[in-house]
């Protein structure tokens, strides 16, 4: 049997680890949370320095995780993975067959390590790169609104970048997100827009999203309807040969390729076009930087110092041996709300997978249920159901030493910022080791598991590099559950059916019901 087909439940460390799982260390047990245990539980790579301490492992349930790295092979596919060979796919079954080469998009910086497919696609990426910087300049200060219209993975990954870099935000530019089919969203985002200086950038590695067509035509109803011509304002990003790949409607059109997936795809012109005009040039080249920094550190063959690798060990332990089903993302960074939303469409469409890179159904468990908003807000709304409520959820925590603006205020001896990190710090321990009371109404369990991300400041390239970091533990994850986390059939039943529906609405419209949604729906129904 190849390497990569090993079943999870078949190899011998899943079953050690399931033994392992009834003597897992008790966090609230005195003295457990040392300064000792602290130190051994840190892994730091491209400006990120991971503390998962307060996870409920020890030396032998990681040397365990450790072994179950190498039988599943992990860093081999991840090495092919980032070489170019085709691990999107499912054997033996229809599927997409494809690259997946989104690190390649970033591949610029120095090493070179790469030949074959991934070279050719580094190549083919610096020349939209390249476009892009030589656009940018060409416009100088013409534009100073920009629209992007995109769904899902194109629209996901750049607003959450953008929103954690808007202090960086060139003076005299905005951006408008129009990603719902909502009409709501465009009619408030072009109120008060100035029309003859914006841009709109249309994002589609498909070019058939009904959504984003649909926001695309409306748009440009608004700026003929002001008098201007579409063709001189809209940008398209797509894949070559798409039916959006026509420079006769657009001022310009970038490319992407099947082998980037949408949700993988921040880092080539899905996100650049966006982060280049509202950022600038160099701030989008440092991010790429960043992610490119945390590519490398994928690869690192020590895995306790491989930071993705140990973020998916410890969720697939939290997942498949301590049985927990969903997993919060709690930035303390108003700038990184938007964060989990993205992390949650990457790891639930790339992990949210039933059956294995066979085509058979498996018998574990596999991608969590992924949610979460910054703190401290989160303290204040749902946190009480983590600290004493019926199910354990782990948590991923991410922090910033420094504030993006650098103006704080001290108040009570302690800045914002201080208190905003303190607040982060108290509970991982709180949750970790709980408090024991004889009112049970204020006792609180513990073995409440999390991680922690920590960076200086959110800079570019440690944006870049946390984006990296995700992107690879859900990679990681997928490989160790032998599932493939690159395709994402799971959402055209929906979109099959949603054709139907909207076909069939004309002929059931009637002076009294111009909106017929219960006929819609029982019609519907009664033809399943
Ligand atoms: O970039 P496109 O082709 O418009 O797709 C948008 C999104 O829709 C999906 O295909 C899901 O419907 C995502 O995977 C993708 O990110």
């Amino acid at each position: 049997m190849e390497e990569e087909e090993v079943a999870f439940d078949e190899m011998a460390s899943v079953q050690r680890l399931h033994e392992l799982k009834l003597i897992a260390p008790d966090m609230t047990e005195q003295g457990i949370f040392s300064e000792e245990r602290i130190k051994n539980h840190v892994a730091r790579g491209a400006g990120i320095t991971l503390l998962y301490a307060p996870e409920r492992v020890d030396e032998t349930i990681l040397g365990e995780l450790e072994t179950l790295a190498k039988e599943a092979g992990v860093l081999s596919k991840m090495q092919r993975m980032q070489s170019g060979e085709v691990m999107n796919c499912i054997k033996g079954h229809q599927s997409e067959n494809r690259a997946v080469l989104h690190t390649a998009v970033r591949d610029f910086f120095g090493e070179e390590n790469n030949s074959g497919p991934a070279k050719e696609a580094a190549a083919m990426a610096k020349i939209e790169c390249d476009k892009l910087k030589q656009f940018l300049s060409s416009i100088g200060d013409e534009f100073s609104e920009l629209f992007m219209i995109g769904i899902g993975g194109s629209d996901l990954g750049p607003s959450a970048i953008y929103y954690a870099l808007e202090h960086l935000l060139i003076k005299g530019r905005k951006v408008h997100f129009i990603n719902n089919i909502d009409p709501d969203s465009l009619a408030l985002a072009v109120k008060g827009a100035d029309l003859k200086r914006s841009l709109a950038v249309v994002v589609s590695k498909s070019g058939s999203t009904i959504e984003t067509k649909t926001n695309e035509e409306f748009l440009r109803s608004k700026f003929k309807a002001a008098g201007l011509d579409p063709g001189r304002h809209f940008i398209a990003v797509t894949g070559e040969g798409s039916e959006m790949d026509d420079a006769r409607r657009y001022l310009k059109v970038f490319y992407i390729w099947d082998w980037i997936g949408g949700r993988y795809s921040s880092t080539s012109m899905v996100g650049g076009v966006l982060l280049g005009f509202a950022l600038g040039f160099d701030t989008f080249w440092e991010f790429l930087k960043g992610a490119h920094a945390m590519d490398q550190v994928a690869l690192r063959e020590d895995i306790r110092s491989n930071l993705p690798l140990m973020g998916a060990l410890l969720s697939v332990w939290n997942r498949n041996f301590l049985g927990m089903a969903t997993l919060a993302i709690i930035p303390y960074a108003q700038g990184m709300s938007r964060f989990p939303a993205h992390i949650q469409q990457l790891s639930m469409e790339s992990n949210g997978k039933h059956i294995d890179r066979r085509g058979n159904t498996v018998s574990h468990r596999t991608g969590m249920v992924i949610w979460g908003e910054p703190g401290t807000n989160a303290q204040h709304s749902f946190f009480q159901l983590i600290h004493q409520g019926t199910d354990t959820i782990p948590l991923e925590f991410i922090g910033f030493k420094e504030s993006r603006f650098g103006d704080d205020y001290t108040f009570e001896k302690t800045t914002s910022q201080e208190k905003l990190i303190a607040n982060l710090i108290a509970q991982a321990i709180a949750l970790a080791i709980g408090q024991k009371s004889n009112n049970p109404n204020r006792e609180f369990l513990g073995n409440r598991p999390s991680h922690l991300l920590i960076a200086k400041r959110q800079d570019p390239f440690t944006i870049g590099a946390l984006l990296a970091y995700f992107e690879h533990k859900v990679a990681f994850e997928g490989f160790i559950w032998n599932i493939n986390s690159f395709d994402q059939e799971g959402v055209q039943l929906g979109k099959v059916l949603a054709n139907k529906v909207l076909n069939r609405m004309p002929s059931m419209k009637s002076a009294s019901d111009p909106f017929p949604v219960a006929d819609a729906f029982i019609k519907h129904f009664g033809d399943v």
